[in-house]
């Protein structure tokens, strides 16, 4: 039977959860350098930014322990079809929580071409093609092989902008698509693919607080067969999926806990 994700719970998210998030994303980083000397990440926007920048920002604790920003490429998840300093942009969450931050030696950063904000089908094909060009060209490459995803969960089990029971769940050619209906405003999106999601190498789910609770229990409990978003990438990537969460998203949830270790 294959291997079931990961589920990490932490008491607390400053002094446990983020060190172990921080553990576990350098451990994908010297993997993905080891791999092709890069490391290629994507990453959500909502609350993931806040406990991201807990995470990386912390002081390094001795040479096993370096973030290497210079060896970073950061994509996005998904994106709102926004400008870059609108509130409601994921860059400019990413950038005020963590990229502004950073010092010394700086990542390579991939936002969406706003030159393109009216017409989210072509949002999307242009930052499909951003991936076409770090990934190789995209004959040679069926899907783009993220060394780590790092994804938020929101209430209604939706991941990057992937919506429960949403047309773009069955999307399977795209790697990159738009959404102009999102439940959760602004509507208007583009997001990777369930596909290229579940292909990355590994994916890191952080969710915290009370409010993630229900639907924690829907996601863990009902698996697959719920048919929510985050449930979908659990079963498309087994163990390569492992979830941070704090003690008060998963109270109740009959599900089995792994001690954290990497
Ligand atoms: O709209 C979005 O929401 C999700 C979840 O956000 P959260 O605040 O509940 O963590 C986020 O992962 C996604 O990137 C964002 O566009």
């Amino acid at each position: 039977m294959a291997k079931q994700a990961n589920l990490y719970s932490f008491p607390s998210v400053p002094e446990h959860l983020a060190p172990a998030l921080r553990a576990y994303v350098i451990s994908c980083q010297e993997a993905g350098l080891a791999r092709h000397n890069v490391f290629k990440v994507a990453v959500s926007g909502g609350s993931l930014p806040k406990t991201l920048a807990q995470a990386l920002l912390a002081p390094s604790t001795g040479p096993a322990d370096q973030v290497k920003w210079d060896k970073w490429e950061i994509f996005f998840a998904d994106e709102r079809a926004v400008p870059l300093d609108h509130p409601d942009s994921n860059y400019f969450l990413l950038k005020q929580e963590l990229l502004d931050k950073i010092s010394g030696p700086q990542p390579t950063v991939h936002p969406i071409d706003v030159e393109y904000l009216n017409d989210t089908q072509e949002l999307a094909d242009q930052y499909e093609q951003v991936l076409v060009k770090s990934f190789a060209s995209r004959d040679s490459v069926k899907l783009p092989i993220f060394d780590l995803l790092l994804l938020g969960c929101g209430p209604d089990g939706h991941t990057c902008s992937l919506f429960p029971g949403h047309e773009l769940l069955r999307e399977t050619s795209a790697w990159v698509a738009p959404i102009e209906d999102s439940p959760k405003p602004p509507p208007r999106r583009v997001t990777l693919t369930l596909p290229v999601v579940t292909h990355a190498v590994r994916i890191a789910f952080v969710a915290t607080g009370a409010g993630k609770r229900e639907v924690m229990k829907q996601i863990f409990e009902e698996g697959a067969a719920g048919g929510l978003p985050c449930a979908l990438v659990n079963e498309g990537a087994g163990e390569r999926a492992s979830w941070f969460v704090d003690a008060d998203a998963v109270e109740g949830v009959s599900y089995p806990r792994r001690p954290f270790s990497l």
